[in-house]
């Protein structure tokens, strides 16, 4: 049994890993933890999250000091921002604990990329080259030595695995950058209060366009360029990208569909479907990232939908922590 902390537990994310965690036969949840200074300390955690009312009934404590926190502690999920992952990661490390990061703390080996789009110096250039990247369909090898997992973003995700089997399969045209527009609900910005995400300002709306986050994070993880445009949607959850590419003379729908089969037919958690696009209805709450494509000529679009929560932050670590820990990939989500 490993005895795991989630940090950032009142949150979105945190509050899905806990629904996870505790159906989980290898894990038992130690603790539930928030900021030292959280209004929501010591409050029940399912009062907060009524769905896991009389499931997950611990209480929410304040982290006051990592060390004391870090004892007897196999594995710590942190399902929080991404200064907040910076600081703490590195010292639940030094406490010998695998640490699951959902934020974007230790997800590029670049430490110019965190002053430019995040707006601080990172500290710990050594864990930025040893972290591993949490994108698990295609990181199952590297996941069983890691001791720090960056799990991939949410709109990364979507894309990735979208974009992915025909990169590797050299089936683009490098001189046409694939171009991606993505649309999430309003869950990705988190559970805090803002005007942005505020109901009565929130409208289908292009954002953070040709300065969004993940635009260098899908690029160096993919290793070619792309034009990323994220949409904030008036929904409370999931990612539907559209990515339009164009094909390499004489590619169609043979090499196409033998590329996602290569990468996908043995990965439970990614869908691609024979005909048809997916939709939000058939992720929301659900693990699973779904992948539809269309050609015409030399152009294809390929569209995948996600639970941000799921997919995109929560079901995704814990399938890393599974391939991690050689549990069953899919061991609680399914
Ligand atoms: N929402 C999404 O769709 C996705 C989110 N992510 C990433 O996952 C992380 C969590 O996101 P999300 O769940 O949406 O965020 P939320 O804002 O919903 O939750 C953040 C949590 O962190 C806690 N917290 C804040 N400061 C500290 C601290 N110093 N020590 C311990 N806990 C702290 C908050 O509680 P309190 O403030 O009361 O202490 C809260 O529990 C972020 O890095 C985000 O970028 C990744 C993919 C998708
Ligand atoms: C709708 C919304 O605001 N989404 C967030 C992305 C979600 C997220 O938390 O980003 P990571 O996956 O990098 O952790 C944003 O655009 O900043």
């Amino acid at each position: 049994m490993l005895e795991t902390l989630i940090v950032g537990a009142s949150g979105y994310t945190g509050a899905e890993l806990a629904a996870y965690l505790r159906r989980h036969p290898e894990i038992n949840i130690k603790g539930l933890m928030v900021s030292a200074q959280s209004a929501d300390a010591g409050k029940i955690f399912s009062d907060l999250h009524p769905q896991l009312k009389g499931l997950v009934d611990l209480p929410l404590q304040p982290l006051t000091n990592v060390a004391e926190a870090a004892k007897g502690v196999d594995v710590v999920f942190l399902a929080t921002a991404h200064e907040v992952s910076h600081d703490l990661a590195p010292q639940f490390l030094a406490a010998g604990c695998v640490v699951f990061d959902l934020s974007g703390a230790f997800r590029v080996d670049s430490p110019e990329f965190y002053t430019r789009y995040y707006g601080f110096a990172h500290q710990h250039g050594d864990w930025l080259k040893k972290a591993v990247y949490g994108l698990a369909e295609w990181q199952a090898e590297k996941l069983k030595q890691a001791q720090l997992v960056a799990v991939a973003g949410c709109y990364p995700t979507a894309s990735q695995l979208a974009l992915k089997p025909l990169v590797e399969a050299g089936l683009l045209d490098e001189q046409q950058w694939p171009v991606i527009n993505a649309v999430s609900g309003v869950s990705g910005a988190g559970r805090k209060a803002s005007m942005t995400t505020s109901f009565c300002e929130v409208s289908l709306q292009p954002y953070g366009v040709f300065t969004h986050r993940h635009q260098p994070e899908i690029s160096a993880h993919l290793g070619i360029p792309v034009i990323f445009t994220p949409h904030l949607g008036n929904f409370p959850r999931g990612i539907l990208a559209t990515i339009t590419c164009r094909l390499k003379p004489g590619i169609g729908e043979e090499e196409i569909k033998a590329a996602f089969y290569n990468a996908y037919h043995n990965k439970p958690l990614v869908r691609v479907y024979e005909k048809g696009m997916p939709a939000l209805k058939s992720v929301i709450g659900q693990p699973f990232c779904d992948i539809g494509f269309a050609i015409d000529g030399q152009h294809i679009i390929v569209a995948s939908a996600e639970d941000n929560l799921l997919k995109g932050a929560a079901a995704q670590a814990v399938q890393c922590m599974n391939l991690r820990f050689g549990f069953n990939e899919t061991q609680s989500l399914l």
